[in-house]
């Protein structure tokens, strides 16, 4: 590790992305984010040299192909960002010993286990997304012993795109919702993913990289609700700061057609980040509340 590990610099890749801006927020002038064109997974050659040009002590990676229905038609591009990329950027961490954080998803699992997925579970992807994740995080496993992979869900902030802002933009606009009421999960604030992951990083600072932390990790709040549990949580705050609150009809999965497969329940057990580092997100629905209060602050 780089001997400046402990206040060295976190680079984080995905620099306009939801979580990049939380870690960048949360993290202050340590972390440097980088972003297209400096850093595209489109153009491999870039990879390694961002990481040269930086020298961080730590990388991050919060790049990715989100757009889950999208990717059943972009195939090739969902991989490159979900797969070759960070399978790429993990050799070039490897070569100069860097830890890498490189998030997941839930969605790497079919969602028909009935009970909270833990890490040893199977994987079992139905979608071209779950799937160009999965493969990732095998890409990143393989190319660096200094991997740790974080499988997150449902994540949403007050930048960027994401179901908390589309259901606010949704309920001001329209006087009936209609939000699946049979997918279970656990969403995810990004700026409490940030602050665990800064965490983390605290951690590994202390004691310096032990091969045990390498490996997959489940982090997303406490607490689990459906879609239509996240919408109401949502609208009911942003209807406390005045704002119309539309109806909502809770529906089933097949009245909402989608292109990609949702799990139907995704939940992450994430026991196993307590007991190696030390860190617990906190409970969803705070979280959405301070988020919503910040949307309308900035709306
Ligand atoms: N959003 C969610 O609900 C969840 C996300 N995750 C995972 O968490 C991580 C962070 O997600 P989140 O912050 O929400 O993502 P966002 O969609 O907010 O941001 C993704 C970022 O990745 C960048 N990106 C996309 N394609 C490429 C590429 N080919 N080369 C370089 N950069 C690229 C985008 O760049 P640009 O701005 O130029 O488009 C964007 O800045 C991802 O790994 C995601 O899979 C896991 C579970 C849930
Ligand atoms: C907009 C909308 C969606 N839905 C449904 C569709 C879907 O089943 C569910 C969620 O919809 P979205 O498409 O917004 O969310 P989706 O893109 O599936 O979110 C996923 O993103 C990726 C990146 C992840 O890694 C996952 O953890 C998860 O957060 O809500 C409704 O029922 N009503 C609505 O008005």
């Amino acid at each position: 590790m780089n001997e400046d590990a402990t206040g060295g610099r976190i680079l984080v890749t995905g620099g306009n992305g939801q979580l990049a801006v939380s870690l960048a927020a949360a993290g202050g002038p340590r972390v440097v984010k980088t972003g297209r064109p400096e850093f595209d997974f489109d153009r491999p050659e870039t990879i390694a040299a961002a990481v040269a040009r930086h020298k961080p002590a730590f990388v991050v990676n919060a790049a990715a192909w989100t757009a889950v229905d999208a990717a059943e038609n972009e195939v090739e591009a969902a991989r490159r960002a979900n797969e070759t990329g960070p399978g790429i950027l993990a050799m070039a961490c490897a070569a100069q010993d860097i830890p890498l954080i490189h998030i997941s998803t839930d969605y790497v699992f079919s969602g028909d286990k009935g009970a909270p997925y833990v890490e040893t579970d199977p994987i079992s992807p139905q979608t071209v997304y779950g799937a160009t994740k999965a493969a990732g995080e095998k890409a990143v496993l393989a190319a660096s012993p200094r991997a740790i992979i974080l499988r997150t869900a449902w994540v949403y902030s007050a930048h960027g795109r994401n179901f908390v802002k589309t259901m606010i933009a949704a309920g001001a606009k329209n006087p009936k919702l209609r939000v699946v009421g049979d997918q279970h999960g656990n969403p995810t604030s990004s700026d409490d993913l940030a602050d665990a992951i800064l965490a983390i990083l605290a951690r590994i600072g202390q004691t310096g990289w032990l091969p045990g932390y390498a490996g997959i990790y489940h982090a997303t709040a406490q607490g689990e609700t459906t879609w239509y549990g996240l919408a109401v949580a949502a609208l009911e705050e942003a209807a406390r700061h005045g704002r119309s609150m539309p109806q909502i009809e809770a529906i089933r999965t097949e009245d909402w057609p989608t292109p990609a497969k949702r799990p139907k329940d995704s939940r992450l057990e994430c026991g196993k980040l307590k007991q190696v580092f030390g860190v617990q997100l906190p409970h969803w629905q705070p979280a959405v509340v301070r988020t919503v209060d910040k949307i309308i602050s900035t709306d």
